[in-house]
């Protein structure tokens, strides 16, 4: 019935101050940003070329090209990716080759493979591109450089000479990724003034010397690991969605269970439901709180580096290069699972879900393939590890690495299950295991003569010690989390057993990686999955008030099954009489195609 809360009775078990928690969710960030963080998920550009611009590009060309690109009078696409390269930045093969005779740039795509490929409004929308090519002087390759090219006429918006232009076509599903233009981009020789390469980092003189950048090359990549911080955020937003869909739908649907008449049981008390369900709740908490902890160390380093202090560059680009990549394949999984998690309602277009999974997976690859950048942190584990020697000694989210010889002493002293509810004995376990894995992939390392060789053939080990490593920072920072006053009835003691599922569905899950490094007993992996257990009776009062707190109106989450009134079935039904299919009870073609089949004779019995 319209009107009436069908979860009221839900609500009214909870026993924290959801408003309070409403807060803590929002952190630092106000609810717009909330809607407008995921709606940009689908609209990426101008989320690259602005940013780009303001990290690449010299103070007057910012002037001239950032108030244009502010207020939409040029609509940018970040335009890096190629036909045969996208991970491979270095590989690129679009060419920018210096004219000293006219002070030009010629942008050229020597090869099929050197197309631009994928950037978002590149296709259609785009009037300037952020092209990344190889600047070449006197036949010398100098590496990949950004410059801006015009593409199309701020007049009738053709394309300009020498630009060929395509939208890349459909991509997965019917999502809403089919409303971005991702495009391609072919140059033909096309000619912009020397003063179009952005030169905040390395400069082309008028007579066509090159001055390199006395900063580390790696800043030109600085749009992307700001990105990739964002992109930890939007997991948040992305997961918490599917999550607040899935657990308050799990509290409506019930199914088997009635006794003498009684109700059926709510699916949300089995404890397969729970034990799918409950560890997205908390894993969407907890990477919300990484985000929070990843914009503020990103912050720094804009500060450092304003101050030309690179020493927590390498270390940005592992946590947002790890973070993402593990936030982001949290959340494409998560996702899935919560459609699984509602039945066959959660495939129906009107549940949300299909839709969310559709434009948010290609998460997990844009921004950079989650393999690459765990393969990127594991770089820089490696080479942690391998300054521990000259007496190096790690700081911030490597610290641990520096107590290395302790932790491969270490065992868990866990007796009894509650002990796993101890936030330190949880690190200790987490930064044993991540050190341990990472110890022996640099052990294994140190036998082969080429590192390089080394590093292929032991890649898959690297990545999972990367991973190890990433879900020890995301364990930690829930845990600082919690040791910031947070005020409200019951709201740090309820953060406190998400925070617990989180770090125990982990070690459940991987308890492989915590057996082979012999950090706990398999007796100590027994008591972990028993706590577990019991932590979810301990949310299960309090599910409906923890999704509530996500604070997303029934718009925003564009469901049926999440509506927080929890009115479901009326709603599904009336949903699904919108359906065009349902404007006729005779289906266009029937008379044409199907009709002639029922009514042909049968021949002895036989059609
Ligand atoms: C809502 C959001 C929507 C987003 C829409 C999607 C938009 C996009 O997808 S835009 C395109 C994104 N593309 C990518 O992300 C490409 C991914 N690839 C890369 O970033 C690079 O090719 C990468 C890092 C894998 C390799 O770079 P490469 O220059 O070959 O470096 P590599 O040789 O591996 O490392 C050299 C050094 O640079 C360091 N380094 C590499 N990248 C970075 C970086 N970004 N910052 C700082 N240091 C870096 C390495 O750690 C290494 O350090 P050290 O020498 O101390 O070991
Ligand atoms: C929806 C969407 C939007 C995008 N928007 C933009 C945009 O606006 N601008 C832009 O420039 N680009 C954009 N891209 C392109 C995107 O950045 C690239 O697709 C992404 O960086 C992955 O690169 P790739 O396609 O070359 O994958 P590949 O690197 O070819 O990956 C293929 C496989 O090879 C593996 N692999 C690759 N290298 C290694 C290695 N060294 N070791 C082990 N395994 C490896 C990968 O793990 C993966 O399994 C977008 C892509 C998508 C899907």
């Amino acid at each position: 019935m319209e009107g009436v809360d069908h979860l009221a009775h839900e609500r009214n078990k909870a026993q924290f101050d959801v408003a309070v928690m409403k807060a803590v969710w929002a952190g630092s960030r106000d609810a717009y940003e909330l809607f407008h963080r995921f709606s940009r998920l689908v609209a990426n550009d101008p989320e690259m070329f602005i940013p780009a611009i303001k990290a690449q590009a010299t103070e007057e060309q910012q002037k001239q090209w950032l108030p244009l690109a502010n207020k939409m009078k040029i609509i940018g696409s970040y335009t890096q990716t190629e036909l045969g390269h996208g991970s491979n930045v270095r590989g690129l093969e679009t060419t920018a080759t210096f004219d000293p005779k006219t002070d030009e740039f010629v942008l050229n795509s020597p090869t099929l493979t050197a197309t631009k490929w994928w950037p978002g409004g590149l296709g259609k929308i785009a009037t300037h591109a952020l092209a990344h090519a190889r600047l070449i002087i006197d036949d010398k390759d100098y590496g990949v450089h950004g410059f801006l090219v015009q593409l199309r006429s701020l007049d009738d918006h053709l394309t300009l000479p020498g630009i060929t232009i395509g939208d890349i076509g459909m991509k997965y599903g019917s999502g809403a990724y089919n409303t971005m233009d991702n495009g391609s981009l072919i140059f033909d020789h096309v000619r912009i003034p020397r003063n179009q390469m952005l030169m905040r980092l390395s400069q082309v003189t008028r007579e066509g010397k090159y001055v390199p950048s006395n900063v580390p090359r790696q800043l030109s990549y600085g749009t992307m690991v700001y990105v990739r911080q964002k992109i930890v955020f939007d997991a948040s937003i992305a997961l918490s969605r599917a999550v607040c869909i899935s657990t308050r739908y799990s509290a409506v649907r019930r199914q088997f269970g009635s006794h003498n008449g009684s109700p059926e049981t709510q699916v949300i008390d089995y404890k397969t439901q729970q034990a799918r369900l409950f560890p997205l709740l908390a894993s969407a908490y907890a990477i919300r709180f990484v985000s929070e902890w990843l914009n503020s160390f990103y912050k720094d380093l804009l500060q450092r580096l304003e101050a030309k202090d690179f020493s927590t560059l390498p270390e940005a680009h592992a946590c947002t290069a790890g973070l993402k990549s593990i936030t982001t394949s949290v959340a494409a999984d998560g996702i899935e699972e919560c459609r699984k998690l509602c039945g066959g309602h959660g495939y129906l277009t009107s549940s949300g879900l299909p839709e969310l999974s559709a434009v948010y997976i290609p998460a997990c690859t844009y921004e950079g393939d989650n393999v690459v950048m765990l393969l990127q942190v594991a770089r820089y584990l490696m080479k942690t590890i391998s300054q521990l020697k000259s007496g190096n000694k790690p700081v911030g989210t490597t610290a641990y690495l520096g107590r290395a010889e302790q932790l491969m002493q270490y065992h868990s002293d866990v007796l009894r299950a509650e002990d796993w509810l101890k936030p330190n004995v949880v690190v200790e376990a987490f930064e044993a295991r991540a050190a341990r894995m990472s110890m022996a992939c640099a052990q294994n390392l140190s036998k082969f003569n080429n590192p390089e060789d080394g590093f292929q053939e032991l890649s898959a080990d690297l990545v999972e010690a990367a991973t190890a490593h990433c879900q020890l920072i995301i364990v930690s920072k829930f845990i600082e989390k919690l040791q910031q006053d947070i005020p409200g009835k019951g709201v740090k003691e309820q953060l406190g057993v998400l925070r617990s599922i989180y770090a125990l569905f982990l070690l459940h899950k991987h308890i492989g990686d915590f057996l082979s490094t012999d950090c706990i007993t398999p007796k100590q992996g027994y008591l972990a999955n028993e706590q577990l257990r019991s932590l979810y009776s301990q949310v299960r009062p309090n599910a409906i008030a923890l999704v509530d707190a996500f604070n997303y109106t029934d718009h925003f989450l564009s469901s049926v099954l999440g509506r927080y009134d929890g009115n479901v079935y009326p709603k599904l039904y009336e949903e699904a009489w919108k359906d065009p299919l349902n404007d006729t009870s005779i289906p266009d073609g029937f008379h044409e195609y199907v009709q002639p089949m029922l009514k042909q004779p049968l021949h002895h019995g036989r059609l």
